[in-house]
């Protein structure tokens, strides 16, 4: 019973034994399975960025699953987790790479000009991110994609203004010295109307390639005019040359005749006098006059003919030399036409060069002649002589408002309004832009002020009209009489530090420098 018992006891032990067992090894399998699923699923995350680490997962994958226990698996783990530490640190040294890369990138776009403002102000930012380490790829594929965000925006931007360049400070300097240049240029009558279109293009916003076709229109447009020009002066140093080759014919042909015509001459002179001569000798021994009459009648008759010879080739000789004079006349009438065309031509540019092609006032080179001429004047005469600048109040207001072409208009209309309330001995050109100086001689100190204000009360009582809507234009004046010892371009920059007092004493006025 006893035994038994005691064999039941045991039976149970060992059934409790046996189920201790068996739920060690399913425990043991169960943590196996974690771990082979565990490895399974970092082979994949890792899959592709290091052979070697790919190659011992899937060594060690296959030895988990074909082993009872994990321990023979230790030296593969322990190897793994070596390469693993490997990895982790390259790819830090990757991610650091990468961020500095992203960083010169980004720099880079910052130089690019047509970025738009927004878009600055994100990249902005974005630089600043950059300054923190990455710790996993997690922060660097945002920061990829939104540089190629940036890339995109500044695609759009400029796809969305075609193919125009960029206009930079350097482009807008030279539409500014090109339309300068055109405003410092005289330009032929019919050329004006192009000139002036392009003088509005190069003030408003320009572009580059409407830079470009100015720059070429004005090139062009100033060939011609060099072409035209050399023509003329071709065309009259071949007239001239044409004239002189033909008088200087006439003169050979002249003189050659006249050596001839003297010789022969000559040769009739010695004829007649040995003609002369014979009849002396004839009559000599002659008694009877009947013989005498008739050797002197026969002598005669041979001078005679030997005089009419001379008498013909006199006259040939006049004929010749009256063609000659009329040939020579003509070629010299001819070229004193041409002469007078050449010397119209010339006159006509001259003046030109001295005409404001907007306006149609005298230039700032006519400025400085007729200064030059009353300095002279005045030097002369010690009569009073006066400089005034007068400069149309906020202008700038016109242009922006209306547009450069009213701009102009009424920069032509003031012009006129100057030059009508001037006398002819005085005098007024454009100096530049929206400033105008007037040369004022023989006007005595207590005439000035009301001179100019009749001058600045006339423009502003030009009755302008806008768009439908009046607007009164007018002009600040500053003055300056010449002093004794002065140079004119002084007594100038007095009255201009005048204007400069007029524009900041509210405008619209007259300042006397005195
Ligand atoms: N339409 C036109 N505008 C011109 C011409 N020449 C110069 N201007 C313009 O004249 C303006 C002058 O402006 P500012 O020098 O600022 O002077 P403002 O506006 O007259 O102001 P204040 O002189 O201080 O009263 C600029 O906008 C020039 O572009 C021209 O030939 N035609």
């Amino acid at each position: 019973m006893a035994s038994t018992s005691q064999l039941s006891l045991l039976k149970q032990k060992l059934h409790s034994a046996k189920v201790a067992l068996d739920e060690m090894t399913e425990g043991n399998n169960e943590k196996l399975h974690t771990l082979l699923q565990f490895i399974g699923h970092l082979s994949l995350a890792c899959k592709g960025q290091n052979l070697e680490l790919d190659n011992k997962l899937a060594k060690l994958r296959h030895q988990l699953s074909n082993a009872d226990n994990v321990e023979e698996s230790l030296p593969e783990l322990v190897e793994v987790e070596q390469l693993l530490k490997q990895q982790y640190n390259h790819v830090m040294v990757q991610l650091e790479d990468s961020r500095a890369s992203l960083s010169r990138v980004i720099r880079q776009i910052q130089r690019v000009e047509s970025v738009p403002d927004k878009v600055k102000k994100e990249i902005n930012y974005y630089k600043k991110d950059l300054a923190k380490p990455f710790h996993t790829f997690w922060d660097y594929i945002p920061k990829v994609e939104q540089l190629v965000g940036f890339y995109e925006s500044i695609l759009q931007e400029q796809l969305a203004q075609g193919d125009k360049l960029v206009v930079l400070p350097k482009h807008r300097q030279l539409a500014h010295e090109l339309a300068h240049m055109i405003s410092e240029v005289e330009f032929r009558k019919d050329q004006r109307d192009q000139v002036l279109v392009i003088k509005e293009t190069l003030s408003n916003e320009i572009e580059v390639d409407s830079l470009i076709d100015s720059y070429q229109v004005i090139l062009s447009l100033l060939l011609d005019n060099i072409a035209r020009e050399k023509s003329a002066s071709q065309e009259f140093l071949f007239a001239l040359n044409d004239a002189l080759s033909a008088v200087r014919e006439v003169v050979t042909d002249s003189y050659n005749n006249t050596q001839r015509s003297f010789q022969l001459k000559k040769q009739l002179n010695r004829e007649i006098n040995s003609r002369v001569d014979d009849v002396g000798e004839a009559i000599i021994d002659i008694d009877d006059i009947h013989s005498l009459k008739s050797q002197v009648t026969e002598h005669l008759a041979s001078i005679r003919t030997a005089l009419g010879r001379k008498e013909a080739l006199e006259e040939r000789e006049q004929t010749l030399l009256r063609k000659s004079m009329e040939t020579m006349r003509k070629e010299l009438n001819d070229l004193s036409k041409e002469a007078n065309t050449y010397k119209e031509r010339l006159f006509e540019q001259q003046k030109l060069n001295l005409l404001d092609s907007l306006t149609q006032l005298p230039n700032r080179a006519a400025l400085e002649e007729r200064m030059d001429q009353e300095f002279r004047n005045f030097q002369r005469q010690k009569l009073p002589l006066w400089v005034a600048v007068a400069d149309i109040d906020h202008f700038k207001t016109i242009n922006d408002s209306f547009g450069h072409s009213t701009g102009d208009k009424t920069l032509q209309v003031i012009a006129m309004a100057l030059k009508n309330s001037l006398r002819d001995t005085e005098f007024v050109a454009r100096y530049g832009g929206e400033e105008f100086v007037l040369i004022i001689p023989d006007v005595n100190a207590e005439d000035i002020d009301h001179l100019l204000n009749r001058v600045r009360e006339k423009v502003k009582s030009i009755p302008f009209k806008f768009k439908n809507q009046r607007i009164t234009v007018t002009v600040s004046i500053g003055a300056a009489q010449i002093l004794e010892n002065e140079l004119i371009n002084e007594t100038f920059e007095r009255a201009d530090a005048a204007l400069y007092r007029a524009k900041h004493e509210s405008r619209d006025r007259v300042i006397i420098d005195v």
